[in-house]
């Protein structure tokens, strides 16, 4: 199925546009008698929209909704480099989320390795489908931490990753993969700013025709309802 673009004037509508998208997809979920399952990412924009989300929460029961993360940089717990810290602080707690629902990646004060702390993090993934992944992009191309060049993790059938030598610090990090993220009704990408427009044009409107998942994994995650990239007239100025 093929990649839908929702373009919005500036940052600020984009983010306040898929807050209001997400609030209502997990209400819709809820009024179906389910529990929402929702992978969150890291990012700036991503970050902007917990603080849109935790300001306007909508009609979204958020102590019964689950969450995982995308990827997760392997660092102390307490390092303000963690994904998760900012999405607890800004997101999860002021809206009271459930923690018995909150599922953590590992951190390095388990005292695994961080191919064991991947073998960890998948085995917390739920059996059943997502309802909503959330991703970033980098302006190379990367979603979550799956960067461009790196075929065994893109191309993996696993269902997470250890990353050792991320060429964005931190190195160490855990990933889920596109086989993984694909396992979701909905995968929304949102993307700000002209230094993404490079990376949204080679996803969307390559030379050639033709997206090689492993250059730009961004492109590789799909929803099995529908994949959305949530743009920005500057991130999208190249398409
Ligand atoms: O390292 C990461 O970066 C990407 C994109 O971040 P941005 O600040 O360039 O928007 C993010 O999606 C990913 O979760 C994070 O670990």
């Amino acid at each position: 199925m093929g990649i839908e673009v929702e373009r919005s004037a500036d940052a600020a509508a984009l983010v306040a546009r898929v807050a209001a998208a997400l609030t209502g997809r997990l209400a819709s979920v809820q009024a179906e008698g389910r529990v929402p399952r929702v992978v969150l990412a890291g990012g700036s924009i991503i970050e902007e929209l917990h603080r849109t989300l935790a300001a306007s929460p909508g009609a979204v029961d958020w102590s019964r909704v689950e969450f995982w993360w995308g990827d997760e940089r392997y660092v102390e717990s307490w390092s303000s480099e963690r994904n998760s810290l900012a999405a607890v602080r800004d997101l999860l707690k002021p809206l009271g989320a459930d923690e018995e629902l909150v599922h953590l990646p590992p951190a390095t004060d388990s005292g695994q390795p961080v191919q064991d702390a991947a073998a960890t993090y998948a085995q917390d993934f739920p059996a059943g489908d997502f309802d909503v992944v959330l991703l970033g992009m980098g302006p190379d191309g990367h979603t979550c931490s799956l960067f461009p060049g790196r075929e065994d993790d893109v191309l993996s059938t696993l269902d997470a990753v250890a990353v050792v030598d991320s060429p964005k610090p931190p190195p160490l990090r855990l990933s889920m993969t596109p086989a993984r993220l694909s396992r979701s009704a909905y995968v929304w990408l949102v993307a700000s700013g002209s230094g993404k427009a490079e990376a949204v044009r080679s996803a969307l409107a390559p030379a050639g025709g033709t997206v090689d998942p492993v250059e730009v994994p961004a492109a590789a995650p799909r929803g099995r309802e529908a994949t959305v990239w949530w743009l920005d007239e500057d991130a999208a100025a190249l398409l």
